[in-house]
């Protein structure tokens, strides 16, 4: 173990995301294994700058590998991307000795751990937790597969109503600037077209496509918008392509926040702790300013630089491809 690593906090920054609790708890009890002290932050970033930094032990993590959002609250904290709000973060984990900083979030949580580590010399291991999945350097992001199932449970039930009223449904999932949720949950739900932030929408193309199926007697008909969708929200859309198309009765469910929140799957579970448990084992081998990643079913390092610099969802296009194909 490296010398000054016998203090280690950790954090949740940005947006919750299931499986992070799961994470949490692998995090302080692999560190408490190798005789760590360990610390929580409350309310990620935030939490540092208020000192609202509070030791744990095995049983505060008893109980909470199955719960959604964080047990350590999470915030979006502008004052830590200020010089001022650093420095004071680093005055309070340097007076409780802590020199070891594992944060667990989205891109925006890697940019200001990156500025931190590099500034005062903490030592920093960062575990991709967004619903996102948009970071390189891991397949999977941790609660991106328990977002992917809520939103299929809750597109089947739509197309349940949407099917015995014969309409068109418009509706909107997340992923800011990335379209990977969109595109799978299109996938996993049959929808009949989905609009990307990756690719200009051709309302021509979506009309065309939605008229092809009515005129096959489709009796319903699904279409995902991203949020982060170039052309507008499911609003937007539903009322340009009902002025051109008036076959189907048209509706719109905005997915939200639910999509977040719930009990994590197996999979972010599992993702959850070998995460957690490979941050602590790496930064004990002296590794710092990485990312723990799953690729190819195996937990590997990606330098914070290369995570953030390459980060983003690249459209796949043969899958795109597939929707479209499958579902005429
Ligand atoms: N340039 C920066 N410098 C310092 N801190 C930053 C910087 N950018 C972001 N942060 C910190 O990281 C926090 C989380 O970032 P952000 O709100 O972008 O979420 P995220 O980590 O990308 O997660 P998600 O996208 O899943 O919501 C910010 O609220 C801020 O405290
Ligand atoms: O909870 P907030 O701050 O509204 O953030 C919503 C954003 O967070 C994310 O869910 C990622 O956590 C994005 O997909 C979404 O745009
Ligand atoms: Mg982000």
């Amino acid at each position: 173990m490296k010398s000054n690593l016998k203090n280690i906090a950790v954090l949740t920054s940005g947006g919750d995301a299931p499986g992070m609790n799961a994470c949490i708890r692998a995090v302080i009890r692999t560190g408490i294994y190798h005789g760590c002290n360990m610390f929580g932050v409350t309310q990620g970033y935030q939490g540092l700058i208020d000192n609202n930094i509070n030791p744990m032990d095995a049983r505060s993590v008893s109980n909470i590998l199955h719960m959604g959002g964080t047990i350590l609250k999470t915030a979006r904290c502008l004052a830590f991307k200020e010089d001022e709000g650093m420095e004071i973060a680093f005055k309070n984990l340097k007076a409780k000795e802590i020199h070891g900083l594992i944060v667990i979030g989205g891109d925006g949580t890697f940019t200001g751990a990156k500025r931190f580590g590099e500034k005062y010399g903490i030592n920093v291991i960062a575990i991709p937790g967004t619903i996102d999945n948009d970071l390189y350097g891991s397949d999977f992001t941790l609660g991106y597969d328990t977002a992917v199932n809520t939103i299929i449970e809750a597109i089947d039930k739509i197309r349940d109503t949407a099917d015995s009223h014969d309409r068109l449904f418009f509706i909107e999932v997340m992923g800011r600037d990335s379209g990977c949720i969109a595109l799978r949950t299109a996938i996993a739900s049959g929808a009949e077209a989905v609009l990307l932030p990756e690719k200009e929408t051709s309302l021509k193309e979506l009309i065309s496509k939605l008229k092809s199926g009515a005129n096959t007697k489709k009796s319903s008909s699904i279409v995902i918008v991203s949020e982060g969708n170039k052309y507008g929200g499911a609003y937007d859309i539903a009322k340009s392509v009902k002025r051109k198309f008036t076959h189907y009765d048209t509706k719109v469910t905005i997915l939200g926040h639910l999509q977040r929140g719930g009990s994590p799957s197996g999979f972010d579970r599992i993702l959850g702790s070998r995460l957690g448990y490979a941050a602590v084992n790496e930064m004990l081998k002296g590794e710092t300013m990485q990312m723990v990643g799953l690729r190819g079913n195996e937990i590997k390092l990606t330098s914070l630089d290369e995570a953030l610099n390459k980060h983003s969802y690249k459209l796949e296009a043969d899958l795109l491809e597939m929707t479209h194909v499958l579902s005429i």
